[in-house]
């Protein structure tokens, strides 16, 4: 699904409202009647009060026109005009008059000399102030006013986004911004509900499609997407009737060190689950009879050292390596990591230690070259850093937004693929971005990100280009614990859990 800055909403707003032959007024009609009907849903409580707080603008027009269908429906509906500016929008002027004429609301005006409302856990806000417009501070006493009903018990709805949030900033730290129990946003997904900045305001969140034009949708150009189902369903390749083993490609996985064995042992299961036709694991030998013992179905290669991983040739073609996993970053793991990255000629997925020692020979000051690891990161590479590896790699950042143009920036540099892992994984290629939908926080476990290695590596083996790999693979990763979280909840856990919902999330793909 596509994700759109506030210019391109706006033109995909007017050109609907010329193909549909129908006025701007008809169209916020027509969204607000939306948003009314789903918020009709909710109200559960005769005795919930319920506070508009509509702006001047379109945002606020909205806002006009659901207080207007909440008071037509009988609920007592308080009006708080927040005019922090004396013009009105056209739209927003015609249903302010509607209102008025209705006199079924009570309507009040905020300006900066009002006192403000108070706000208690009875109430049910519906914050219509600022909508996508929104392109510098909020006056300070809206602001006032956002602090005030977040420091309060009572419920919000924000309309199209909270009051406060910049679809294309953070916010500065002195900032407020509405907290929402529920956003219903218009059409598209907006950037912010997915990043970390803004984890503390925004809640559940709702799409309302309101009928623009799929046309236009479809010809305006996104560089960024949110990977949902039926995203993930056109990257699913099914697998052909008459195929074998050798159709699915042949996965290694190189990791392990003296005292991290289990992490490799656990990428490769994931691996062997994915679909692919071999799996063969290259680790230090002292924990060959282990993974034997647990996974009957992958290969060993032999391995030089029982402690670290060497650089021993394989004696086959790889047709995708992933490597870092418990390597830990000695000597030996940096030299043979050094030696894989320049010999292998298949795709690679890069992850943990592999990412920490490559972050480590990325000169400091210049990162246009490696020095140990000199320009040996091989093109089109997956790598896949936790905030924590990331900051290693890309340097610090101050907020979300530098975030995502340090990644760009990394990704265009050595020309791979960074998928970022985090509670909505960023997969970033040049200047495309991939937010995933799924996953939730009983993904934070150890282990989990290990499970994504050997899912994207077993995905590459089997002929998907490395970018598909990495978005299907972090969609069907994220999935597959939401599944197993709703059997047997986020917190019992554990990353083996993933790998054993792959297959229900396969299913969902087919369905
Ligand atoms: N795009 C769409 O498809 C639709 C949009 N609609 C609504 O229209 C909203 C956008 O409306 P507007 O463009 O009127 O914008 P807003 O209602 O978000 O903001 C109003 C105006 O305030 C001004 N402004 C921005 N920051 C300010 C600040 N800090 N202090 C003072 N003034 C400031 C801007 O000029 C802006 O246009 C959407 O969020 C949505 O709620 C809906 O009516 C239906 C359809
Ligand atoms: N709160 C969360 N919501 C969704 N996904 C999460 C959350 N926390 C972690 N994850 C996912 O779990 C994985 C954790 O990876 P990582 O930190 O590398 O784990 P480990 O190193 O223990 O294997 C990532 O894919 C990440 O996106
Ligand atoms: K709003």
């Amino acid at each position: 699904m596509k994700i759109l800055e506030a210019s391109q909403l706006a033109d995909l707003d007017s050109y609907s409202c010329k193909e549909q032959n129908i006025s701007s007024w008809e169209l916020m009609e027509r969204a607000a009647g939306l948003a009314y009907e789903e918020i009709k849903t909710r109200l559960n409580s005769a005795t919930q009060q319920i506070k508009v707080l509509a702006g001047p603008g379109n945002n606020g027009g909205d806002g006009l026109a659901i207080a207007y269908f909440l008071a037509q429906d009988g609920w007592d509906v308080d009006v708080f005009l927040v005019n922090f500016t004396s013009s009105r929008s056209p739209d927003n002027q015609k249903n302010l008059v509607r209102l008025k004429n209705q006199a079924k609301s009570n309507i009040r005006e905020l300006t900066e000399d009002s006192e403000l409302p108070e706000f208690t856990s009875e109430d049910l806000v519906i914050d219509a102030i600022f909508g996508v417009g929104l392109n510098r501070s909020m006056p300070e006493f809206v602001q006032k006013l956002a602090r005030k009903h977040n420091g309060s018990a009572s419920q919000c709805i924000c309309i199209d986004v909270p009051s406060g949030m910049y679809l294309d900033q953070s916010p500065g730290e002195d900032e407020a911004v509405f907290q929402s129990d529920l956003i219903l946003t218009f059409q598209t997904p907006k950037l912010p509900f997915y990043l970390p900045d803004y984890s503390g305001v925004v809640g559940e969140v709702k799409i309302i499609d309101i009928g623009l034009s799929q046309k236009r949708l479809s010809e305006i150009s996104s560089e960024l997407n949110l990977v949902d189902l039926s995203l993930a369903k056109k990257l699913y390749r099914p697998r052909p009737r008459f195929s074998h083993k050798g159709t699915y490609g042949h996965a290694v996985l190189i990791g392990g060190s003296e005292l991290m064995l289990g992490s490799v042992i656990l990428s490769s299961k994931s691996c062997m689950h994915s679909g692919v036709g071999k799996t063969s694991v290259l680790m230090p030998s002292r924990g060959h009879s282990a993974l034997i013992q647990h996974l009957p179905e992958a290969m060993l290669v032999e391995n030089a050292s029982e402690d670290f991983i060497s650089d021993q040739d394989l004696g086959f073609n790889a047709d995708a390596i992933g490597i870092g996993i418990g390597i830990g970053t000695s000597e030996a793991a940096l030299s043979a990591l050094g030696a894989w990255l320049e010999k292998a000629d298949c795709p690679l997925v890069i992850d943990a230690d592999a990412l920490n020692l490559i972050a480590e020979h990325i000169t400091l000051k210049d990162k246009k070259r490696l020095r140990t690891l000199d320009g040996q990161v091989p093109k089109k590479s997956i790598l896949t850093p936790h905030p924590g590896e990331l900051r290693r790699l890309v340097g610090s950042w101050k907020d979300d937004f530098e975030k995502l143009n340090l990644i760009k920036d990394f990704s265009k540099q050595f020309d791979v693929i960074v998928l970022a892992k985090d509670a909505y994984s960023l997969c970033v290629y040049q200047d495309q971005v991939f937010v995933n939908s799924t996953g939730n926080s009983g993904m934070a476990t150890a282990g989990s990100g290990d499970v994504l290695t050997g899912l994207l590596t077993g995905l590459l083996a089997q002929g998907y280009s490395s970018l598909n790999a990495a978005v299907l693979g972090m969609f069907l990763h994220g999935l597959a614990g939401d599944l197993a979280a709703e059997e047997m909840s986020e917190e019992s856990l554990t990353a083996s859990d993933i790998i054993r919902y792959f297959g229900d999330s396969f299913s969902k793909l087919k369905a």
